[in-house]
């Protein structure tokens, strides 16, 4: 018994993480946005970043999708460095052809949808994976239908993306990223541009995805009831750095952090959590 809670202990040192940022700085100008950041997500795990507005969270994500280069610091995806190559041994800044490779790895949905607005839903779907990914055109459909019905779309596939609401955009918006088969999915707060009413069906969608897929999820959210049943771990972050992190049940119930407990005390005060 004891040496099997050994080998478990030590199976979970020696895991490898699938994102690994270390020690990540970020500055505009004189501002520091993000101040020594060390975070690793495991593969599969579904981790969800609150915050105050300005913390850093999507700025954190957009590193992660190469859309933001850190001022220091390093961030690995498998293994391998994001924003740089190794070469004899010495880091030096990644090609683009690298970061195509390694974007690969990685899935995204904004707040905006970002749709073609000239293609139908199923061609918005279909579009990357016959670019990107080189799939027959067949294949690409089958698998675009495949994920429009997870995502409950299944009767607008040939509809356009002005005649839908702004929740089946944005689930429109996450089957594309879906259908990529990425190793992780951000989600930075998706919900922010919906009207109230259609918050619930795409919070519902990403719940279901978050059951039945593998892949790791990184969740920038203000909802925190939606945080607290969906994440393994929940982080907490405030002035660039992470100021606690834990449990759904550590953060929301047992917050340790003067700064954690204020957040969330001014949080509750403000909505029905
Ligand atoms: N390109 C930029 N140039 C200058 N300042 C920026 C830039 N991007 C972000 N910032 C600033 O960095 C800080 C952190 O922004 P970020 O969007 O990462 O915070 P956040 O925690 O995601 O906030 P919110 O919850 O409001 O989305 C903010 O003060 C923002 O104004």
């Amino acid at each position: 018994m004891v040496s099997t809670e050994r080998n478990i202990e030590s199976d979970k040192l020696t895991e490898k993480s699938l994102v690994e940022y270390h020690n990540i700085c970020k500055s505009f100008g004189d501002v520091e946005i993000l101040r020594g950041v060390d975070l690793q997500v495991q593969p599969g795990e579904k981790v969800a970043i609150i915050g105050p507005s300005g913390s850093g969270k999507t700025t954190l994500a957009r590193m992660l999708m190469t859309l933001e280069k850190p001022t220091s610091g390093t961030i690995k995806i498998n293994g391998e460095h994001l924003w740089h190559e190794e070469i004899d041994g010495k880091l030096i800044p990644a090609s683009e052809k690298h970061f195509r490779k390694m974007r690969g790895d990685i899935g995204m949905v904004f707040q905006q949808y970002n749709l073609f607005p000239h293609m139908t839903i199923l061609q918005n779907v279909m579009e990357a994976q016959i670019c990107v990914l080189r799939r027959e055109k067949k294949e690409a459909r089958d698998r675009a239908i495949e994920m429009l019905t997870k995502v409950g779309l299944e009767n607008k596939l040939e509809a356009y993306p002005a005649n839908l609401s702004g929740g089946q955009q944005q689930r429109v918006a996450i089957a594309r990223a879906l259908v990529m088969k990425p190793k992780i999915m951000l989600f930075d707060e998706v919900t922010a541009a919906l009207d109230p009413e259609l918050v619930g069906e795409v919070l519902q969608v990403i719940r279901e995805i978050a059951k039945e897929e593998d892949m790791a999820m990184l969740l920038i959210t203000h909802e925190m009831e939606f945080a607290r049943q969906i994440a393994d771990r929940i982080i907490f972050m405030a002035d660039g750095v992470i100021v606690e992190q834990g449990t759904p049940n550590q953060i929301f119930l047992h917050p340790k952090h003067e700064r954690t407990i204020e957040f969330l005390q001014r949080f509750r005060a403000s909505s029905f959590f």
